[in-house]
């Protein structure tokens, strides 16, 4: 299974498979014998039952968590848009490498294995406000990068990030698809002051202005960046393979919404990591309708909140499929 432009891309999407019903029933079914009040474990509940339903199985079990984490360099980092300098995108990816980023603490804390995939970091997107950031081919090059990042053999998949000026590129993405103004969608990113702020929206607002009325997958091209179409690609890789996905931050799910913009119950394998201390992130939530697992104010990316939420994942299922019944148990029932 294969595409060779955004066209094919998008009927892949279409014909994606959904959740299996008899195991999203031999669950529910499940979940109400365990030993506890009805209800009692709250969310973990379903989760459980979610996760259930997406892999095909009433009893599952998360042994192999993947994270996968992209890289790409942006145009618009030329604006003055990012408290640091693009040098540090190709920085942190050798950090990455050697084992000294926060995801590779949060990926070893939920027994996952971490891949690492920079996108021709040499050739940084085109400014965004002069022309389309990628051409159709580099959007779709970047999108196979994260559709073959993801490992068949994973039960679980985390996507992060890595973009110096990602933060404004995301910001455009949600306001070509959600709309609003510039000002809604930008936020301090990596912790730019006011000037930096005024400059993303203008950055922002000329953006979308420019690349008004295209369909999700085209303003990915034209707003997006290499590593944003890499967690897209990946994200919709893991629904062809009922493999459950846990969304990280603000560019992670700007990402993410491309695919529910263009197939509405695209990201229905999806659940919300965290909530990131960028400003719009929870409105990002709120149009995609996932309620975050994690609210510590992290705004860090490179999968840092999804990871760290893995556990709370694989909690809900080792509970799910762990737990004796009641009948198993002794305990009685009234
Ligand atoms: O995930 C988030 O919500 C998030 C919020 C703020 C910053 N980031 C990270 O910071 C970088 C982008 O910030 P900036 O200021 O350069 O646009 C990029 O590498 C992201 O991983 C990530
Ligand atoms: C140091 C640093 C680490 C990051 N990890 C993800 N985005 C980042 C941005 C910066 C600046």
């Amino acid at each position: 299974m294969t595409f060779s432009d955004l066209a094919s891309f998008e009927l892949l999407l279409k014909q994606a498979p959904g959740p299996d019903e008899a195991a999203k029933e031999a669950a529910q079914e499940r979940n109400a014998q365990l030993t506890k009040p009805a209800g009692s474990l709250g969310r973990l509940e379903e989760i459980g039952v979610w996760y259930a339903s997406w892999r095909g199985e009433g009893r599952p079990r998360i042994t192999h968590p993947q994270v996968a984490i992209f890289a790409g360099n942006h145009g618009i980092t030329a604006r003055g848009v990012s408290a640091f300098p693009v040098e540090v995108t190709v920085q942190m990816v050798a950090n990455f490498e050697h084992g000294g980023a926060a995801i590779n603490q949060l990926a070893r804390n939920a027994g996952a294995v971490m891949s690492v995939h920079p996108i021709e970091l040499e050739r940084p997107t085109a400014d965004f406000t002069q022309a389309p950031a990628m051409s159709e081919a580099e959007c779709v090059a970047a999108l196979k990068v994260g559709w073959e990042a993801v490992d068949p053999q994973s039960d679980l998949l985390v996507v992060g990030e890595m973009g110096i000026g990602n933060t404004t590129s995301a910001a455009a993405l949600a306001n070509a698809l959600f709309g609003g103004a510039a000002s809604d969608w930008v936020g301090r990113g990596t912790g730019v002051d006011d000037a930096g702020l005024k400059i993303k929206e203008e950055v922002c607002a000329a953006g979308v202005a420019l690349h008004a009325g295209k369909a999700p997958l085209e303003s990915l091209a034209a707003l997006g960046g290499r590593e944003v179409a890499a967690m897209a690609g990946a994200i919709a890789r893991a629904r062809h393979l009922r493999i459950p996905v846990v969304l990280d931050g603000f560019i992670c799910c700007a990402a993410a919404a491309v695919l529910e913009k263009t197939v509405s119950g695209a990201l229905d394998h999806c659940l919300a990591g965290h909530v990131s201390a960028e400003a719009a992130h929870g409105a990002v939530l709120a149009e995609l309708g996932k309620e975050p697992l994690v609210a510590m104010g992290l705004r860090l990316g490179e999968g840092s909140g999804a990871g760290l939420a893995i556990p709370l994942v694989k909690a809900a299922v080792e509970c799910l499929s762990g737990m004796a019944t009641f009948a198993e148990a002794g305990v009685s029932i009234t």
